[in-house]
């Protein structure tokens, strides 16, 4: 199946030709046909003589309706650039010439229509013409043939020509890529409910899919579909298709929006491009000009940063994020139109390189560096320019940004792993429900060298600040690193891999951290100890600075019973060891009890007490204890 599209000044035949061609009137409209004028767009199809079946996009030729033209022009195979012999090139020609070469069409034919109103004279001059304009535009190889819908006259050779332009198309692009239906019309049919029509994109759809709506987000399944009158259960990838959808009102879903599978594309906003400023533009694009881009079925206002120069005059190319006021979707290497709004003209043609891109900084470079490598478009080269040096980055986010369907993703990535250019890390899943693959974090080893040293600073810092903890706490971490929550696990898990941390379940340290006192904190340990030795049941309260007290207790040189009461472990054992051969023999206790046979204070043995109580190994029952 392949989709051609009409293109071509207003009146110079287009729909008279289409109709000579498929018997199919492609002006719909009561004030179309009543007008002789196409506003919106036209759909026909014909079977041509060897057998090929051809989806037919009729567009308006008139200025006013260049916004329908360009709704049109996505995904075509091959292009019908049809003048009017008595005519020739008009304003229009000239734009939608423009435009197929900024989208690349590169296949099509000319064909130079009312041909029974010339004679071969006139027509000789005109084919000249004809021939020099599209010099150096994708059309330039064209074949050029002569028609006359009023009579048949050269209709025969038309559909030749047409079949050879066909056979000689490249295989298409991405067949197994992410599906993508721009929609170009939403109607309802009474009895069937919701049907959009478009030109499906690089993948597959079944009857019985789930399908997004993009950008709104809304989902449906897909009822039934069609090409061209005739129902079918699957379509392949540029073909034009009415898709029946349940669970979607028409009216929630309209020109522009794109129908996706779940979970694959995002809508986006921000989109860098490759530019090309059209010879005849009426001037040069200015830094942060407005803009219309066009893109799929969809029109959207914007707004320019040009990357690498003030400028681009006419006739020129450069690099450039476009800001959208509403969000499009795109995939890499998507061509999109940009017109300005007054006067009402197409003035260049982008190529989408990256369509999620970070907001970049003018004149940078590694920016422009970055970009050029997309543009290249090694896949493998394609993920180990989004990874850069970033930290570790979900699976699926980066399969999104370099617009690799799943599949190819996974057995790139194996590759990459396999020779060592990429390091996979599991993530920790916070909150909701995780996307396939998205508990893998991708990062390139020059990323994670990255963050290996960004990791070390804050814990040397903690390190000096703390010389006695044994480890800065991993939320601690977490947030001087600015990582999101899933990520940390990996990373630390990492780390202790590459021999840089070592970690227990609540803290991080850099190998080879090793709190130890310094001498004065040492010798007041051993006084404090000293003393607490002579009246190990009732001790004096130890008198150190909070951060050795805490490194004496995680050193089990003394227990903490009570948020400031200590004991000698020795003390401590026997203390408890009395208290459950008591409780053995005697079944119950009470705090003098405990305090009389030590000698010791009520204080401490209430808190040894209550202290059992929380380690449950005694239980309180009115003033006594029991095992518990
Ligand atoms: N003599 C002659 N007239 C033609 C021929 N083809 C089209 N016409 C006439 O030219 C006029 C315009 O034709 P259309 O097919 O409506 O032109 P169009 O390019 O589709 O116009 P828009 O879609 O509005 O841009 C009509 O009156 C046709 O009858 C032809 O081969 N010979």
């Amino acid at each position: 199946m392949f989709v051609v599209g009409t293109a071509g000044h207003v009146d110079h035949g287009k729909s008279t030709l289409v109709k000579a061609l498929t018997g199919i009137d492609p002006d719909r409209w009561e004030e179309e046909q009543r007008r002789q004028m196409t506003i919106d767009l036209g759909f026909a199809w014909l079977t041509l003589p060897g057998g090929r079946r051809v989806s037919v996009v009729d567009v308006p030729g008139h200025e006013r309706f260049i916004k329908n033209m360009l709704a049109g022009v996505g995904g075509l195979d091959a292009a019908l650039l049809i003048i009017a012999a008595d005519e020739s090139l008009m304003p229009q020609t000239r734009e939608h010439l423009a435009i197929l070469d900024l989208l690349d069409v590169r296949h099509g034919v000319v064909v130079l229509t009312k041909a029974d109103l010339v004679d071969a004279e006139w027509l000789a001059l005109v084919r000249e013409e004809v021939t020099s304009e599209l010099a150096g535009t994708s059309l330039a190889d064209a074949p050029l043939v002569a028609v006359s819908a009023r009579t048949g006259a050269g209709l025969d050779q038309l559909r030749q020509t047409l079949e050879q332009v066909l056979q000689s198309l490249p295989p298409r692009a991405k067949a197994d890529g992410i599906p993508r239906l721009p929609v170009d019309r939403s109607f309802t049919i009474g009895g069937f409910g919701t049907v959009v029509t478009g030109t499906l994109r690089d993948g597959s759809l079944r009857v019985g899919d789930e399908v997004v709506v993009l950008p709104s987000g809304l989902t449906g399944r897909i009822r039934g579909l069609q090409i061209h009158y005739d129902k079918v259960e699957a379509v392949a990838p540029g073909t034009r298709i009415a898709v029946n959808l349940a669970g979607i009102h028409h009216s929630e879903v309209k020109r522009g929006d794109v129908l996706v599978p779940p979970g694959t594309l995002q809508p986006t906003r921000l989109i860098d491009l490759h530019l090309r400023v059209l010879p005849d533009a009426p001037g040069p694009l200015e830094q942060n000009c407005s803009l219309d881009l066009f893109t799929g079925a969809s029109e959207v206002p914007c707004r320019l940063t040009l990357l690498d120069t003030e400028q681009l005059a006419p006739g020129s190319s450069g690099w450039a994020q476009v800001r959208l006021e509403a969000p499009v979707v795109v995939v890499r290497d998507d061509h999109c139109i940009l017109r300005i709004a007054s006067p009402s003209r197409t003035v260049a043609g982008g190529m989408v390189v990256d369509p999620f891109p970070v907001r970049h900084r003018r004149f940078r470079t590694e920016v422009i560096a970055a970009l050029e490598t997309l543009a290249r478009g090694d896949p493998a080269e394609l993920v180990l320019q989004t990874l850069g040096t970033d930290p570790p980055r979900p699976w699926d986010e980066v399969a999104r940004a370099v617009g690799l369907p799943d599949e190819q993703m996974r057995s790139l990535v194996s590759d990459l792993v396999a020779s060592g250019r990429v390091l996979t890390i599991p993530a920790l899943h916070i909150g909701e429900k995780a996307a396939p693959f998205a508990d893998v974090l991708l990062v390139t080893p020059a990323g994670w060298q990255v963050l290996a040293t960004r990791l070390v600073p804050p814990m040397r810092a903690y390190h000096t600040r703390f010389p006695l903890r044994q480890g800065m706490p991993r939320e601690e971490l977490r947030q001087k690193l600015r990582l999101a929550p899933r990520l940390i696990g990996g990373i630390v898990d990492e780390a202790i891999r590459c021999q840089i941390v070592a970690a227990d379940e609540t803290s991080v340290w850099l190998v080879g951290h090793d709190p130890q006192l310094a001498a004065h904190q040492q010798r007041a340990v051993e006084t404090t100890l000293a003393a607490m030795r002579r009246t190990p049941y009732s001790p004096p309260l130890p008198d150190l600075d909070p951060e050795v007290l805490a490194w004496v207790v995680q050193q089990q040189m003394l227990v903490r019973i009570a948020p400031d009461l200590y004991l000698l472990p020795e003390t401590y054992a026997e203390l408890v060891n009395w208290v459950l051969t008591m409780l053995q023999a005697e079944g119950s206790l009470t705090v003098g009890q405990l305090r009389d046979h030590f000698g010791s204070t009520r204080r401490y043995a209430l808190a040894l007490l209550e202290h059992l109580d929380e380690r449950k190994l005694t239980r309180r029952v009115g003033e006594r204890r029991e095992l518990a």
